[in-house]
């Protein structure tokens, strides 16, 4: 590998204190938000930069990739890639890795937490208890998990492991997915509409594109109906916030465990005061063990791309072919 003076890494947001130390072993780090004039940094760096670190906050859009003409890699500190333009990387050749497989458990067992927070109103009673208001009466009942239909939108490495889980529950588990897949023996629906219509629980699991995009709209919303229950582990821009409120307010859906929003870290306020809706800050895969070994994969993908070796986790490999000497 180069000398490290001569790799500028640059972090498009904060991440962790542990992945800034491990980068700054070997690369020089440049931390985008301590730069008022962003633009004028990105100019007086451009020919220094030659990867960028980003997660589910910020990554490298276009504008981000073609202000910077030396950058060969993008990895970033999450398994969605909603935040890098895919298409033109693909078309500079710069390669692109992300962090799948080490937070898939922590994903599903969130999952798995937030359909019983919903279900069980686990949050709800513990209010009930520091309140006080124990004192004066049992907390009404709740709704059972086990044995009750999990649907399942987006069947990848996530979705596979939260219908594991819920098997587990003897849950009933059906999906639907770009494709069917022939390994599975769970119901399997081409239409979102069906899925929802069918299933207790809908829990959305799968990556945002153009074509995922809000693609849990009114009419899915409505198919889920008023003893449906929405978990979302994905990403906020899949769901179409406004109507999932109105629907929960209204009464036309059961209930709602979210861990992603349109505007993070904006939530919208008419949901605070519902008692059948649990609200995370984004913190599916924010375990000690899984952040050490998304922090240590994006060091390892860098360290990997300098080094001319294949990539540990590679989403985007077109360098490989032009660049890479065998
Ligand atoms: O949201 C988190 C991730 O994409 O890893």
């Amino acid at each position: 590998m180069d000398n490290k003076n001569n790799i500028g890494v640059l972090m498009a947001c904060p991440i962790s204190t542990y992945l800034e130390q491990g980068l700054e072993k070997s690369f020089k780090v440049f931390k985008l938000w301590h730069f008022k004039d962003k633009n004028q940094f990105i100019n007086s760096h451009k020919d220094s930069i030659q990867a960028v670190v980003g997660s589910s906050v910020a990554g490298a859009d276009a504008e981000l990739i073609e202000s910077l003409p030396e950058l060969e890699i993008v990895a970033t500190y999450s398994v969605g890639l909603d935040k890098i333009d895919l298409a033109k990387c693909k078309e500079r050749g710069i390669r692109v890795a992300n962090t799948p497989d080490v937070l898939t458990n922590d994903v599903a067992d969130l999952a798995i937490g937030l359909i019983l927070a919903v279900l069980r109103r686990i949050c709800e009673s513990d209010r009930y208890v520091r309140s006080g208001k124990w004192k004066k009466g049992d907390y009404k009942l709740s709704t059972k998990f086990t044995g009750k239909s999990v649907g399942i939108l987006g069947m990848g490495r996530i979705g596979t492991a939260v219908a594991k889980r819920a098997e587990a529950f003897n849950c009933t588990i059906s999906y639907t997915s770009r494709n069917e897949k022939s390994t599975l023996t769970y119901k399997y629906y081409p239409n979102i509409i069906d899925l929802a219509s069918n299933c207790q629980i809908l829990v959305v699991a799968c990556s945002l594109t153009e074509e995922t995009r809000r693609i849990v709209n009114r009419q899915v919303i409505d198919a889920l109906g008023p003893r449906g229950v929405l978990i979302n582990i994905g990403r906020g821009l899949l769901v179409d916030e406004p109507e999932l409120v109105s629907a929960l307010i209204e009464g036309r859906l059961g209930g709602a465990g979210l861990d992603v929003f349109e505007h993070e870290p904006e939530v919208p306020e008419e949901l605070f005061g519902l008692e059948n809706v649990v609200l995370l800050p984004h913190v599916a895969s924010a375990t000690v063990e899984t952040r050490k070994a998304m922090a240590d994969l994006v060091v390892g993908n860098l360290q990997a791309h300098f080094e001319k070796k294949p990539l540990l986790t590679p989403v985007v490999d077109n360098f490989v072919l032009k660049n890479l000497q065998p």
